[in-house]
């Protein structure tokens, strides 16, 4: 037969065994990319070849595989294919070539003594338990239904596949040795040498596999042993658990069926041992196992206090959700559906941590699903027990993991679900959301109703722009906003820097952080809407004061014995400096306002963004070309990956300039061409927001004046030359605040949300609200403007 061939250089893979392959050589990429990607591989069958380094030339044996699976990480610089494959059987290359060889399939010879097996037997079982826990597991799972059936050959195979340390060479004559008795004597020889520096764990005494073995089992073992094996019959181990699993009752019926198949097939066979991995599963579910809600709202709200600083209105909608669930309970266990929370915020906002303290003051239990990149519905809903290496949903894996049926289980990032070419995860996630049909939600590898309606669902999100239309009806969206520099200095003295020193075992008493070193590390150190960085950067003084202390402790357990460090250690801006190196950035103002503040020319305005990281100061910059200024179409080149609606935009502040021209003695866009760049042409920019600013730019552009480069501007522009309110004020006000802007320009319709604003950062702003494009203007311009009269 031909096959397509896999090349590689070490590990040999030997039938019965299974191994993953990274993908790496041109060879093999090219015939992943040929064979492989693409197509429906399950069953596909190639060859394995070997090279040896030394010789450079390719084995003449080979094994003949079947993939099982491939799967793929991709990261931003690379993307790393790794095949998961299954040896099927020895074969002889006849005719090697790439990317096909042809192959012929060779099989084992030779009879083995009664006696040699039961040599063989007794020392696999000794080498079993000699095993790390996962492998022997692992081992014991191939075995399986090797043994009772009397598999020598494959038996061999599959241990010597246990047996790397081996080496490549002899592996490979191993591979090459067709007649099993001689390679029972080399498996013999080789589990020996391994139990000589690797010895058995002492207990269970079972047969070599760990299973029972029918019809007599492996002669030679005692009455009494035997007796053992068959109280640990696996089969019946998984009929008792499958009872005390409290299956709903149509649902028992339908395992129970399945369990039969099990048991009357002896236990082997391939497709019986996925049948009772299945199974396995099935027992493992809590069916009816639920926690009690302790919900206790004064409780909840003193937990939620201490563990998290302000965001007042957040925690005052959790308890209110709490309150309402704790009405609807009627104490029958069933509490009728409520709204499905989101929490959408930047990074780091305690989206997460508020989620575990819901779960915490109902006394649920925890688990967090993260849906980042999903793009296949099986993500979701599992894959059909007919795909080889099936496996069941997300969902249901969390409920396995949380042992519990009604878990608060957290859907993070429920913004970055892709629909793929596998169907669409995002409709099945409603589905699992949808009070009407998640009573009985059906996962393809389980195919059978789960009851998932006590579960209550969490989402986060950061952007809920990217959230589906439907998916977003079914969320109740309270929004997280970032924090201000203030709020983060509260959050890390109460909770983030005691948490960190608890984490690393340093005593506080030994470090003291004082409020300018802790001032230095959020300004100098972090820009970020979140705390997370901020976090990191207290671990590394931390660790840092881990280390000092141990070093200096040196062995004796006296801390007051140290006469190397002075305690506490005092992380002031200079120890700072010394620990993490200079600041990364320069404390309060950003290095783009402080360098620009010179090099500010007519055109350029700042912006202010709303990204899913929190807000941003944008730098606008419009210039006219000079050479044609005059004779030019009033074309307008726009870059910096600017979506549809941030061009429309342009487009109307040209046409405001266009038709205000006279009035304002200025000249028009009309036969002038001008490019309008947004710097950092890789993030992609859209929304109508930037109204304002692309006007003020376009202003100063043909009025060739100066706009005042300590201010900062959002609006939406209309025609008529109203500003319009836009979303993100507060993310906004904090991303200018941190960038070291302090005049911020926003629509007249937009102060109640900067009211919300906390004192101390108003009171370091100066915040104007503006109703129309002249009052824009006249705000904007540097005063020495002359054209400041007309308006
Ligand atoms: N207001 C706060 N009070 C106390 N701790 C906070 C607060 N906000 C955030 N934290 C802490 O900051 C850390 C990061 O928070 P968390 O992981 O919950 O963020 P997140 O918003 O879920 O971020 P992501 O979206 O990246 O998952 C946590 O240790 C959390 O306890």
């Amino acid at each position: 037969m031909e096959l397509p061939v896999l090349l590689i250089t070490q590990g040999v893979l030997l039938p019965e065994a299974k191994i993953k392959v990274p993908i790496r050589s041109k060879n093999n990429l090219a015939m992943l990319d040929r064979f492989i990607l693409n197509r429906s591989v399950a069953k596909t069958l190639i060859l394995v070849a070997y090279r040896t380094e030394t010789e450079k030339k390719v084995y003449d044996i080979g094994t003949i595989a079947m993939i099982e699976q491939v799967t793929c990480f991709t990261s931003s610089t690379y993307t790393q294919y790794t095949l998961h494959i299954v040896g099927v059987s020895r074969a002889k290359i006849i005719d090697y070539a790439l990317p096909v060889s042809r192959v012929k399939q060779i099989y084992s010879t030779g009879d083995v003594s009664e006696e040699k097996e039961k040599e063989l037997y007794a020392v696999v079982s000794e080498f079993e338990r000699s095993l790390n826990r996962e492998e022997s597991m692992t081992l014991s799972n191939a075995l399986r239904h090797m043994i009772p059936e009397r598999h020598v050959d494959e038996v061999v195979d599959v241990v010597a596949s246990f047996l790397p340390r081996v080496g490549y060479e002899k592996q490979l004559e191993f591979l090459a040795t067709v007649d099993v008795p001689t390679r029972v004597d080399a498996v013999i020889e080789w589990c020996t040498k391994h139990l000589e520096s690797h010895p058995p764990r002492p207990t269970r005494a079972v047969s070599p596999v760990g299973i029972a073995l029918p019809g007599g089992g492996v002669k030679g073992l005692g009455k009494g042993m035997r007796r053992q094996q068959e109280s640990q019959n696996p089969l019946e181990k998984l009929a008792a658990k499958l009872e005390a699993a409290n299956l709903p009752e149509d649902v028992k019926e339908r395992v129970f069926e399945d369990l039969n198949r099990v048991k009357s097939s002896g236990g082997h066979g391939q497709e019986t041992s996925m049948l009772t991995t299945y199974l396995e599963f099935v027992a493992d579910l809590p069916w009816s196992t639920m926690t009690n809600d302790d919900v206790d709202i004064k409780k909840a709200r003193v937990l939620l206090d201490d563990s998290h600083e302000g965001m007042e209105n957040v925690k005052k909608r959790v308890l209110e959700y709490m309150a309402v669930r704790s009405l609807r309970d009627d104490g029958s266990g069933k509490v009728m559906a409520g709204p499905i929370l989101c929490f959408s915020g930047p990074p780091g906002v305690g989206k997460t941590s508020v989620a575990k303290a819901i779960a915490q003051s109902l006394g649920r239990k925890f688990e967090r699903i993260s849906l980042g990149g999903i793009r296949d519905e099986a993500d979701i809903r599992g894959h059909r027990r007919t795909y080889i290496g099936a496996m069941p949903g997300r969902l249901l894996q969390a409920i396995r993991r949380s042992k519990t049926r009604n878990p608060v289980i957290l859907l993070d990032e429920v913004d970055k679900l892709f629909a793929g070419v596998h169907g669409s995860p995002s409709a099945a996630l409603l589905e699992v959301l949808d009070p009407e049909q998640n009573g009985a939600f059906m996962d393809h590898y389980l195919n059978l109703p789960f009851d998932l309606s006590q579960v209550i669902f969490i989402a986060t999100a950061n952007d809920l722009s990217t959230i589906d239309g439907p998916l977003k009806d079914r969320l109740e969206i309270i929004e997280m906003s970032g924090y201000s520099t203030p709020e983060k200095l509260r959050i890390a003295e109460r909770h983030v820097i005691p948490s960190q020193l608890e984490t690393h075992g340093v005593c506080p008493d030994y470090i003291r952080l004082p409020d300018d070193g802790l001032q230095h590390l959020v300004t100098g150190y972090t820009r970020e809407a979140g705390v997370r960085q901020l976090a990191r950067q207290i671990a590394s003084l931390c660790r840092h004061a881990a280390l000092s202390i141990a070093e200096a402790m040196n062995g004796t357990k006296d801390a007051d014995a140290m006469p190397d460090l002075s305690l506490p250690i005092v992380y002031d801006r200079e120890k700072i400096d010394d620990v993490l190196g200079p600041a990364t950035f320069g404390d309060r103002s950003s290095d783009m306002v402080e360098r620009l503040k010179s090099g500010f020319r007519p055109g350029m305005v700042f912006g202010l963004a709303w990204t899913p990281y929190g807000g941003e100061l944008m730098l606008i910059e419009g210039v006219a070309a000079t050479t044609m200024s005059d004779n030019g179409k009033g074309k307008i080149v726009m870059t910096g990956k600017l979506g549809d609606v941030l061009k429309e935009s342009v487009g109307v502040a040209r046409s405001w300039i266009n038709a205000n021209a006279e009035r304002l003695g200025v000249d028009s866009l009309l036969n002038k061409d001008v490019h309008v760049h947004l710097p950092a042409g890789a993030v992609g920019k859209d929304g109508p927001s930037a109204g304002c600013a692309l006007v003020t730019a376009l202003f100063s552009l043909v009025s060739r004046q100066l706009v005042r480069s300590d201010t900062a501007l959002t609006g939406e522009v209309s025609l008529t030359g109203l500003v319009l309110p836009v979303g993100g004020i507060k993310e906004k006000i904090l991303g200018a605040h941190r960038a070291g802007i302090k005049r911020i320009l926003l629509p007249e319709a937009n102060r109640a949300d900067a009211n919300a604003i906390e004192e101390s950062i108003k009171s370091d702003l100066e915040l104007h609200f503006v109703r129309d494009l002249d009052e824009v203007l006249l705000k904007m311009m540097t005063p020495s403007s002359f054209v400041l009269s007309k308006l």
